[in-house]
């Protein structure tokens, strides 16, 4: 049977160099984000001297933090977490991790404790590894498969069909993550460990304590969890009325479509599920959801739009979201950009 932990350890231990696995980018936006620069330094070409040896690097490029916007320190009751060192604007490339985090990710527990230091971070990178779950992240993490493909369509079908295969023929893929908002100095990094689409919105306080126990097994302490505080109490009833809500808004559209195919009235009018959306929009907002949850939103006000302008300045709005969680270079932006054009956009 193939084994994944010594292909792994193939990968880490030969494949690449500490200086390759330590290629990092850190840009001051995403919308640069595709630029990238080495950790590894050119052989100095002085005139005095045409040798090809790289120069020895001084202290502190030794031990510079390879992500400059972030470091790690203790926090109480969570071990060890991620920290802005200054202030970081919205939508922000805080961390680009090019390496084999879902391999890593797949390890079982004795396997990853096997990891020497140098190739756990190989693997996933400290920093990543470091961030704690919030259920009001203030930043996302995502796959990011274009890195050094140039984006092309083939790489769309290799992510769908799994992280795992695309890694093993084509080793380009990357971890980064972005602010969602502006974040201060001093102020954790978090992001939220559910999957899926909404993630977050419309799971209460109840289910999203009960998942992270089952699959992560700790009892989240965030801010949204705190029942004792007003803000955990108000976010509670904002998801409850969100639910609602999205109820409505799909029973509506789905519902008015087969009345309408039947030649029968909806009995929501679209104004009527507008509304409902504007709703949405400003509790998502108001809960600071503002990832890809008011991607989903903002997608059904795109679905709900009078008339073609409307629509169109959903579907930038959303894609221009996406580009801002995720990067210019995420194949996600391609699809949106593909979407626009497909229905006429
Ligand atoms: C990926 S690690 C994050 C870094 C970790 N704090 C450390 O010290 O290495 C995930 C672990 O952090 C802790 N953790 C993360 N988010 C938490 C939260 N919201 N509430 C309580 N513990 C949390 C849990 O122990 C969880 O298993």
């Amino acid at each position: 049977m193939f084994n994944l932990f010594s292909f792994f350890k193939r990968r880490t231990s030969t494949g690449l160099t500490t200086a390759d696995s330590l290629t990092i980018t850190t840009s001051s936006s995403s919308s640069s984000s595709s630029s990238s620069s080495s950790s590894s330094s050119l052989p100095s070409t002085s005139s005095s001297s045409f040798s090809t040896t790289p120069e020895p690097k001084s202290d502190a490029q030794q031990h510079a933090h390879p992500h400059p916007l972030v470091t790690v320190r203790p926090v109480p009751h969570k071990g060890l977490a991620l920290f802005a060192t200054r202030d970081i604007p919205r939508h922000t490339r805080i961390i680009s991790h090019p390496l084999l985090s879902t391999p890593y990710a797949l390890l079982s527990g004795a396997e990853r404790a096997d990891l020497t230091d140098e190739e756990a971070y190989k693997a996933l990178g400290t920093d990543l590894l470091r961030i704690n779950h919030a259920c009001v992240p203030n930043a996302h993490l995502s796959d990011n498969i274009n890195n050094s493909s140039g984006g092309k369509d083939e790489d769309q079908d290799a992510h769908e069909e799994g992280y795992y295969h695309y890694y093993h023929h084509h080793h380009c893929c990357k971890k980064t993550v972005h602010v969602l908002r502006d974040v201060k100095a001093g102020e954790e990094i978090s992001v939220s460990y559910f999957h899926g689409w909404p993630a977050n919105l419309l799971r209460l306080r109840g289910e999203r304590q009960r998942l992270l126990k089952e699959r992560f097994g700790f009892l989240c302490d965030c801010a949204a969890c705190d029942e004792r505080t007003e803000f955990g109490r108000a976010s509670e009833a904002r998801r409850r009325r969100l639910r609602v809500l999205d109820e409505e808004v799909r029973r509506g559209v789905c519902g008015g479509a087969m009345l309408a195919a039947a030649g029968t009235p909806a009995t929501t009018t679209p104004k009527e599920l507008r509304g409902k959306v504007a709703e949405m929009m400003r509790l998502v907002e108001e809960e600071g959801l503002v990832g890809e949850d008011l991607v989903y939103v903002g997608t059904l006000a795109e679905w709900l739009a009078e008339g073609e302008e409307e629509r169109e300045g959903w579907r930038r709005w959303v894609g221009e979201l996406v580009v801002g969680i995720k990067g210019r270079d995420h194949p996600d932006v391609r699809r949106y950009l593909k979407r626009g054009k497909r229905d006429g956009g």
